[in-house]
């Protein structure tokens, strides 16, 4: 039987199906009230019918340590026009960082999507250079407590109250819940920005061969000026921005001095908020390494977004789960490999 959530030290969203073996039962009975809570609330996995396979939950003792992040206050970076950062340098200490880097790159399904795109009437196949995985539901919808997608009821009076949008597609994919080890994170980061996320996207660069080119993350369906919290765990990569190009010839002699590109060179644990005209007037990119840095090792990333209509939950999911196989990290070999369920 469950203990009622208000209980719990740390909240786990009631998605999570906790199993009890008849061992741990046992073993619960003969401890005090207050470890057994703990035990009950941060063992076990979290499960839904859209993972791969069970999302294991944070060791205790790494819980307790997440939740009393941030390390360090942010420090704002904006005297570049149009740029607004919080820098957060770290976030996550080092003594913890190893372990949050090592546990989400062992625990995580990752996948290599490949898609077709059409630039300019020449269709193209792009494989994307990197490992990625993706959690989360736009902001018109929820996760129950069975775990199953509930649209939210309109809000009153808005257009939508009355009417359904004609053109609305039906979904390609099956939404997932963040589970445990990213939500407490999650959690944190949104008291630490006062901002509110619904998704998280990672990423896995496996090596210096394996980067993210020039974009901005400017897609309608965040919204204005959205905030985007990413955090950086492993080998130190390069982070550069850059001002796009101004439209026209005026506004580019009144820019002059607004094109100075910035290089950050991101290390575990660090976390860099990118909110206000950031994404609408910024490029940013992870260039690959080469020569000596290359084999500095394995690198993630985590983005902390919000998605405001269906349109960026379908987008997200086809562009960082798709429809190809799963990867898992294999200790044994120390690299990606193509994984299948057993029950296969
Ligand atoms: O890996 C990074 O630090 C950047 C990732 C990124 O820009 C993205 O996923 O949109
Ligand atoms: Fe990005």
């Amino acid at each position: 039987m469950p203990l009622p959530l208000e209980t719990c030290v740390f909240q786990t969203p009631r998605y999570f199906h906790h199993h009890h073996c008849h061992h741990h039962l046992i073993h619960q009975c003969l401890q005090p009230l207050l470890l057994r809570r703990h035990y009950h609330v941060q063992t076990g996995f979290s499960k839904h019918a859209t993972y791969p396979h069970p999302i294991r939950n944070w060791p205790e003792a790494i819980a307790r340590d997440v939740s009393s992040l941030p390390a360090t206050l942010g420090r704002q970076i904006n005297d570049q026009p149009d740029l607004d950062l919080l820098y957060f340098e770290p976030y996550i200490p080092s003594y913890m960082a190893k372990d949050v880097f090592e546990f989400l790159r062992a625990e995580l399904p990752f996948y290599r999507v490949e898609y077709d795109i059409n630039r300019g009437g020449i269709q193209a196949h792009i494989k994307t250079p990197r490992y990625t995985t993706v959690f989360g539901v736009d902001d018109t919808s929820y996760f129950d407590t069975d775990g199953a997608v509930v649209d939210k009821p309109p809000a009153a009076g808005s257009s939508s109250s009355t009417t359904k949008p004609a053109n609305a597609k039906p979904p390609r994919y099956a939404p997932r819940p963040i589970p445990q080890c990213l939500d407490l994170l999650r959690t944190s980061t949104e008291a630490a920005t006062g901002c509110t996320f619904n998704f998280c996207l990672v990423n896995y660069y496996a090596s210096g061969a394996d980067s993210i080119s020039f974009h901005s993350d400017d897609e309608r369906f965040l919204g204005p000026e959205p905030a985007i919290a990413s955090f950086s765990l492993g080998a130190r990569r390069d982070f550069l921005m850059k001002h796009k190009k101004p439209a026209t010839a005026a506004a580019a002699a009144e820019r002059v001095d607004a094109k100075k590109p910035l290089k950050l060179p991101l290390g575990s644990g660090d976390m860099i908020l990118m909110r206000g005209r950031t994404q609408s007037n910024w490029l940013h990119s992870i260039p690959k390494r080469t020569g000596k840095n290359q084999d500095d090792g394995g690198r993630i990333n985590i983005t902390f977004r919000r998605a405001m209509v269906k349109a960026g939950t379908d987008n997200y999911y086809n562009y960082n789960v798709g429809t190809g196989p799963v990867y898992r990290w294999d200790a044994q070999s120390r690299q990606m490999m193509l994984w299948t369920s057993k029950e296969d």
